[in-house]
């Protein structure tokens, strides 16, 4: 079967350990056997059962207590630490060879623009036979105009090209905007036209950032990379989307039984496959 993991990062509370949770339930209904790895050194309460823990190797608390740290550096301090040990991490591993691994890491963002733990880690998931996806999780309150989905799409760029991995950025809470009328404004960053982003953000800008925005812009359609799979978690076919990104980009279940063809004349099936091709498009 092969050994799988989604490697869950993005900002503070842009929801990922609430994802994993909700991805665990859903991969338990479709019959995945999963397990959920929790890397962040500071998390307190769980909403899921923990299958590996961290906290069993480092904690914030203890590195803030011992070495006199504030909450970031001591944070920063744990996830080295980590990395000086991973045979503690393989061997806990080695207890859930043949289930598909969650990842909830920690949401300093600066482990993954600048330190390079999370490369680390990456590289060592795939020495020891995972094929890692990462899933860059971004708030969808966070990208509702045009200035914050440039520093997001930037954000999650710096993170694809630094792992180096197959990556999908999703955009989470969109049961919240789908509540309020905020919803259409987010379609226009799903379905992306960077000409008409880059003319919009002149208009809004002053004529000294008119370059800049063009460069950025560029930079964005010439490696077609940032796009977002959106999320509702209060929506099972949603999560059924997002996770076949996933699985396609990891090649997971590539070894299992091929599933029937849908029949021709089967809309529900076209119309799912036509929701999967679009937000591709937007994505990859
Ligand atoms: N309505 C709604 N709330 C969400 C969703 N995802 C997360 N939340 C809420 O957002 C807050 C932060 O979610 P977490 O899952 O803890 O976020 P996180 O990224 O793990 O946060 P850190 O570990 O602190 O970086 C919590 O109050 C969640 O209940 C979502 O999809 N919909
Ligand atoms: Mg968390």
């Amino acid at each position: 079967m092969g050994k799988h993991a989604q490697l869950v990062m993005g900002p503070a509370g842009s929801g990922k350990s609430t994802y994993c949770d909700t991805m665990r339930k859903y991969c338990e209904e479709i019959k995945r056997s999963v397990h959920i790895v929790n890397l962040d050194p500071a998390a307190e309460v769980f909403e899921y059962p923990v299958s590996v823990d961290i906290k069993n190797l480092v904690t914030v608390d203890e590195v803030m207590d011992e070495l006199h740290y504030g909450p970031n550096g001591g944070l920063v301090y744990a996830m080295e630490y980590l990395i000086e040990n991973m045979d503690w991490l393989t061997d806990e591993l080695g207890d859930y060879e043949d289930d598909y691994l969650i990842i909830d890491c920690p949401g300093q963002i600066e482990l993954y623009s600048h330190i390079p733990v999370m490369r680390i880690l990456v590289d060592h998931l795939q020495q020891i036979g995972y094929s890692v996806c990462s899933v860059f999780l971004v708030d969808s309150q966070f990208i509702l105009d045009n200035c914050k989905f440039i520093s997001g799409a930037l954000m999650c760029l710096s993170a694809m090209i630094r792992l180096e991995v197959p990556h999908i950025n999703v955009l989470t809470k969109i049961d919240v905007l789908k509540s309020s009328d905020q919803y259409k404004e987010i379609e226009k960053f799903l379905d992306l036209e960077v000409h008409s982003l880059v003319e919009e953000l002149n208009l809004e800008t002053h004529n000294r950032y008119h370059r800049m925005n063009k460069a950025i812009g560029s930079l964005l359609e010439d490696f077609s990379l940032v796009g977002f799979v959106p999320l509702d978690i209060t929506d099972q076919e949603s999560l059924n989307v997002l996770l076949q990104h996933i699985d396609n980009s990891i090649q997971y279940g590539e070894d299992l039984e091929p599933k029937e063809p849908p029949l021709e004349n089967d809309d529900d099936d076209d119309d799912d496959n036509d929701e999967i091709i679009r937000m591709m498009n937007g994505n990859l």
